[in-house]
């Protein structure tokens, strides 16, 4: 465990109902979801989770319907109370803070983006922007002034004086967006923020998201069920199932190696050519092998490494730091690419 993580989360459980905190540390917590809903009527909705997030990372928990992921960004910021386990956000235990403690948290250090936006209808958007900020206390013209820009940031200008229900989902989710970001935050928490989005304003959703990772480098924490979107955003992916972790990993990882037959069953459909990196398809070298292949290093995306390894007359050279760590064949590639094709 880190202690310069941005969150780091041990040992996290949350069980829903009468003598729930009672469980933790018993026989009983080793039940499975089901044995344990039986027995005592009790639900697990995250089970024993431990993960930590680096500073300016995409951390994406993706699962299906009820696998713990809305408990799970809701125990962060102890909007849903933990049974047990530690939280700690920037050096700081969130399950030890007061009430008070909490709402500074919320605002000004964990910033959380919903999928209902939860905009106030009778403010135009720069005041829904600034809401955050009017009620920390912040003056009347520096809460515009950080509007303003970060009403610029999201693409939003020229908006400033509309009301919510004059824009699009899209662009309401962008005064969500702006309105999480007036705070500063060290952490941005995303719930599921664009599942109720057209496809095409999704994926515009998606890149703007990448781009204000590019600007500002915050850490970010991304629930989603789509592994679609958890692939295009995610340094790592956790999944989960049932309340707990199946599987931490790269995008290529994930993909290349997935942990078990759920996590296969979600990756199975995935473009692999996009996600997989040579890493996955290179082979040992052999001695004396030709030295005239094109040179590339071993994180670079198959897709991206086809045309030009295909078109030469000899395999890839993959070289790390001045490094041969191995070769790459066109047959592994057509491999990976046809796969694809079937
Ligand atoms: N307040 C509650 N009381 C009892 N059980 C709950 C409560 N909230 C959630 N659960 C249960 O906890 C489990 C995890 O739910 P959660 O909403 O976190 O899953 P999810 O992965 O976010 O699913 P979805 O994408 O559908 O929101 C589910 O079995 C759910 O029924």
């Amino acid at each position: 465990m880190s202690d310069d993580a941005a969150l780091s989360v041990k040992h996290l459980w949350k069980i829903f109902g009468r003598g729930a905190d009672r469980i933790v540390g018993t026989p009983d917590a080793d039940l499975s979801r089901a044995e344990l809903k039986e027995k005592t009527g009790c639900v697990v909705g995250v089970r024993d989770l431990s993960f930590d997030v680096a500073p300016g990372e995409v951390f994406v928990v993706m699962g299906l319907s009820g696998s713990g992921k809305s408990t799970l960004v809701r125990c962060l910021t102890r909007l849903i109370e933990p049974t047990a386990g530690e939280v700690v956000i920037d050096g700081r235990d969130i399950t030890k803070a007061s009430e008070s403690e909490l709402r500074d948290l919320r605002r000004t250090h964990a910033s959380m983006v919903f999928q209902h936006f939860g905009l106030l209808p009778h403010r135009q958007v720069i005041d829904n922007v600034a809401y955050g900020l009017e009620i920390r206390g912040v003056g009347r013209k520096e809460r515009r002034a950080k509007a303003e820009e970060v009403v610029q940031l999201v693409g939003l200008a020229g908006y400033e004086t509309s009301y919510p229900d004059q824009l699009s989902g899209g662009m309401q989710q962008r005064v969500g967006l702006a309105r999480a970001l007036a705070n500063d935050p060290s952490l941005l928490l995303f719930d599921e923020p664009f599942s109720a989005l057209d496809p095409l304003i999704r994926r515009d959703m998606q890149n703007e998201v990448i781009r204000l990772h590019h600007e500002l480098g915050k850490t970010m924490v991304f629930i989603t069920h789509d592994l679609a979107e958890a692939l295009k955003l995610g340094d790592r992916i956790l999944i989960m199932r049932d309340g707990e972790l199946v599987q931490i990993g790269t995008p290529d990882e994930v993909v290349g190696a997935p942990a078990d037959d759920y996590v296969r069953d979600f990756t199975s459909e995935v473009p692999k050519s996009h996600v997989l990196t040579l890493k996955w398809v290179m082979r040992e070298p052999r001695d004396g092998e030709s030295g005239d292949g094109p040179v590339m290093t071993s994180d670079t995306i198959v897709r991206q490494a086809a045309r030009a390894a295909l078109a030469s007359e000899h395999p890839v050279r993959v070289v790390d730091d001045g490094q041969l760590v191995g070769i790459v064949d066109d047959d592994a590639i057509l491999r990976v690419v046809v796969a694809e094709e079937r």
